[in-house]
């Protein structure tokens, strides 16, 4: 692993952090508070590249290495949380999965407006009663020749009512356990498809979060991605890659507190001296400065090893397990360190403290982090 960051690596970090202090910053406690969709900064991060980083430029995308991906994924969560996981759905989820798996024609058709930026996409695997047990999953997509009939209800869609794009993940063959599982690529707007009302959230309330109703929705035979029985394989390779996204949205919120809190304990004083002087307080700015370089390392090493074509179900585990924790330690000692001030919407940390949690949750809890991570070093 290359510690030093390439030129193009600084150049865009640099453009995703003039990016969010121009463009999120202003009016992210506004959307925060009326759940509001950063609607014309998603357009912009479409025309700036950020919606298709790795994909090939040949596919609308920017050709950008994973490296890149996580400095500017830190960049965007630092200030938007929200904006940065439309952003991660977008390109670890949907563009990344399609690139690798999809047939040429349907990256012609789907995965250039994706990575374009265009449109946006979503991906859709959990329902009500199938989170992190994704096999017990109900929604079925039956064989009609020509086409499949799907119908089920899928929970908690990132990008539910923006997107036009949905990988959905269905039991072709529910006998046949995970074998008998497909992925399939659904527009919106076909026959049968609709879409529920919009999760009122402890936090990233920015994003769109619904579930979705398929009644009898006639996906085309060619929509289905890979050979037949591919879906489940297809979805947890899609999760593993993905978790560089999750883990590098929890650094940026960690990041992003630390720095707030840092400011805040050099100017309130407190006993006649500035609270940093204190050093209960300046411990609680020492761990998160230990944690959050840890986290870094973490999600460098998955985001480097992706480079080099490696397995990265180990790494993008450990990376999301400890940024998604160092995130939600990190947020709550800033907190602390805001005092009352903390407690209000106007210094941002109380809103950076609830989005932190949904790191330890989507993509796979931790609790699951800790199986793959287990049963990976168990190997
Ligand atoms: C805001 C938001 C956005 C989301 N976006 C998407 C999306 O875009 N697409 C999508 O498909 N899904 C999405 N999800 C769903 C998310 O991925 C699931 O909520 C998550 O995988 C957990 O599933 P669950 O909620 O059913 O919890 P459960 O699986 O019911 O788990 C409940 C608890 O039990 C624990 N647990 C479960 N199994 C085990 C085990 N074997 N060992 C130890 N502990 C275990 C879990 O860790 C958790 O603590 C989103 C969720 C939210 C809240």
């Amino acid at each position: 692993m290359d510690f030093k960051l390439t030129e193009e690596q600084l150049m865009i970090q640099q453009a995703a952090r003039d990016f969010a202090q121009t463009e999120l910053l202003p009016g992210v406690i506004e959307r925060d508070e009326h759940s509001k969709f950063p609607a014309d900064a998603v357009k912009k991060m479409g025309e700036l590249g950020f919606l298709g980083m790795m994909v090939d430029p040949k596919y609308g995308g920017a050709g950008l290495d994973s490296v890149s991906y996580v400095l500017a994924m830190e960049e965007i969560a630092k200030v938007d949380a929200s904006a940065a996981v439309v952003m991660s759905v977008n390109n670890s989820l949907v563009c990344a999965g399609m690139e690798k798996y999809c047939s040429e024609e349907q990256k012609q058709k789907y995965l250039v407006p994706l990575a374009s930026g265009e449109v946006i996409g979503a991906f859709c695997l959990s329902e009500p009663e199938a989170g992190s047990d994704a096999t017990s999953q109900k929604t079925t997509a039956v064989d009609m020749g020509d086409h499949y009939l799907l119908n089920g209800t899928k929970n908690w869609i990132t990008n539910g009512s923006t997107a036009s794009t949905y990988l959905v993940i269905a039991h072709t063959h529910p006998e046949k356990g995970h074998k008998g599982i497909n992925a399939f690529i659904v527009e919106k707007g076909w026959a049968g498809f609709e879409i529920g009302p919009k999760e009122k959230k402890m936090g990233i309330r920015g994003s769109d979060t619904h579930s979705l109703m398929f009644t009898d929705v006639k996906v085309p035979k060619e929509n289905r991605i890979g050979e037949d029985g591919f879906g489940f394989a297809f979805a947890m390779n899609v999760l593993n890659g993905g978790r560089i996204g999750i883990a590098s949205q929890a650094l940026g919120i960690a990041q992003g507190a630390y720095e707030l809190a840092l400011k805040y304990a050099k100017e309130r004083k407190a006993f006649k001296t500035e609270i940093i002087n204190h050093q209960a307080i300046a411990f609680k700015l020492a761990d998160m400065a230990v944690n959050i370089t840890a986290a870094r390392m973490l999600c460098m090493k998955a985001a480097s090893e992706k480079d080099n074509g490696e397995d990265i179900s180990i790494s993008g585990a450990m990376a999301k397990l400890f940024a998604s924790q160092t995130a939600m330690d990190t947020t709550v000692e800033a907190v602390q360190i805001h005092g009352g001030n903390g407690y209000v919407s106007e210094y941002h940390v109380e809103r950076m403290m609830r989005d932190a949690k949904i790191t330890q949750i989507y993509e796979g809890t931790s609790e699951i982090q800790k199986i793959v991570i287990s049963r990976g070093i168990a190997k």
